[in-house]
């Protein structure tokens, strides 16, 4: 797999390292070509600064994305109130709204709510929802490992079994409606961090995801046709011990313009006890998270924001950050 950056100049960017604070320094993967340690630099450092990266030829078919969000055009159209796994409009913003298909067996949570929503069972969108989380799966496997490599030599060898192989993953089918307001643009989805490993996410063509630079610049991600997004999300920043950066990201939505995403989130187990390896920490460097139990997090983020998952503040570092505790 090679990395390529946005623009040619950047390129050079990337490698001396002169301007870290610029979207030329978030890399492309190329899952289709051989890994070269050159790549594993940049998106190490692309995940440590960003938390945020791209991939290209990743084997998730445009066809299948349009298949998707047609079918949910449908979908978001029906009478959801009974549904555990939606999310209404006004939780997380006037604007947005989600279901959420779970792990591991895909089919049976999309069928689940279709056989509500529908009236149907094995339905296409069971079938297909099955396929999409299904490459997911594969897909976030493949990247984790690759994420490791980049943290340092023999890391991901002794420890992706050991401590990722139970990981389990749910889609966020995300739905947002054209605000009907004067200004430019609106916050379909406030700041967050994800509370996942990593997380895929497809963006449709409108564009608006932005994230954030450790010095609270916002930086758009331009929607790029075969391009899926990469986030590092909280728990693996605790896990290594802040050597990736999980990324605050946002949504700003235009006048008129509905937008459409699909974030596939990869999580350890809920009972997995969060605890970077010794030699992740390394030698002589202070370790910055207490061990917690993944479930506990997540139900603090809930507690904490009463529901909603679009705000930081109650970020994985309050929660279990050695110096927070102070
Ligand atoms: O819609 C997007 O592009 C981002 C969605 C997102 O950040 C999330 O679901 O956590
Ligand atoms: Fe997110």
């Amino acid at each position: 797999m090679a990395l390529r950056y946005c623009y040619a100049s950047s390129h050079i960017l990337g490698i001396i390292m002169s301007n870290p604070k610029s979207y030329d320094d978030i890399p492309i993967l190329d899952l289709s070509q051989p890994l070269q340690p050159s790549s594993l630099f940049s998106l190490y450092k692309a995940s440590k600064e960003w938390g945020i990266f791209h991939i290209i030829n990743h084997g998730i078919s445009k066809d299948l994305c349009n298949q998707i969000q047609s079918l949910s055009t449908h979908l978001f159209s029906l009478p959801f109130s009974s549904l555990k796994s939606y999310t209404p409009h006004f939780i997380a913003s006037p604007f947005f709204e989600s279901l959420r298909v779970n792990g591991p067996n895909f089919y049976t949570s999309a069928n689940s709510s279709a056989e509500i929503l529908f009236d149907q069972k094995d339905s296409k969108f069971s079938v297909i929802m099955k396929e999409y989380c299904s490459k997911m799966e594969d897909l976030s496997k493949r990247i984790l490992k690759i994420v490791l490599m980049s943290i340092g030599e023999g890391i991901e060898k002794k420890f992706y079994d050991s401590e990722f192989k139970k990981c389990q993953g749910y889609l966020r089918i995300n739905n947002y409606s054209a605000p009907d307001v004067t200004e430019d643009q609106v916050e379909g989805l406030g700041m967050h961090t994800d509370m996942s490993c990593i997380t895929i996410l497809y963006q449709d063509e409108k564009g608006g995801l932005q994230v954030r630079s450790n010095e609270g610049e916002w930086i758009g991600i331009s929607p790029s046709e075969g391009t899926l997004v990469v986030n590092i999300g909280d728990m693996l920043q605790a896990w290594s011990n802040d050597k990736l950066r999980s990324s605050e990201h946002r949504v700003l939505l235009k006048h008129h313009l509905n937008r459409f995403s699909l974030a596939f989130f990869w999580c350890f187990e809920n009972d997995k006890v969060i605890l970077a390896p010794d030699e992740v920490v390394g030698e002589g460097n202070k370790r910055k998270y207490k061990p917690f139990v993944c479930l506990e997090y997540l139900k603090f983020r809930e507690n904490n924001e009463k529901g909603r998952f679009d705000k930081v503040g109650f970020t994985v570092r309050d929660f279990a950050g050695i110096e927070a505790q102070l």
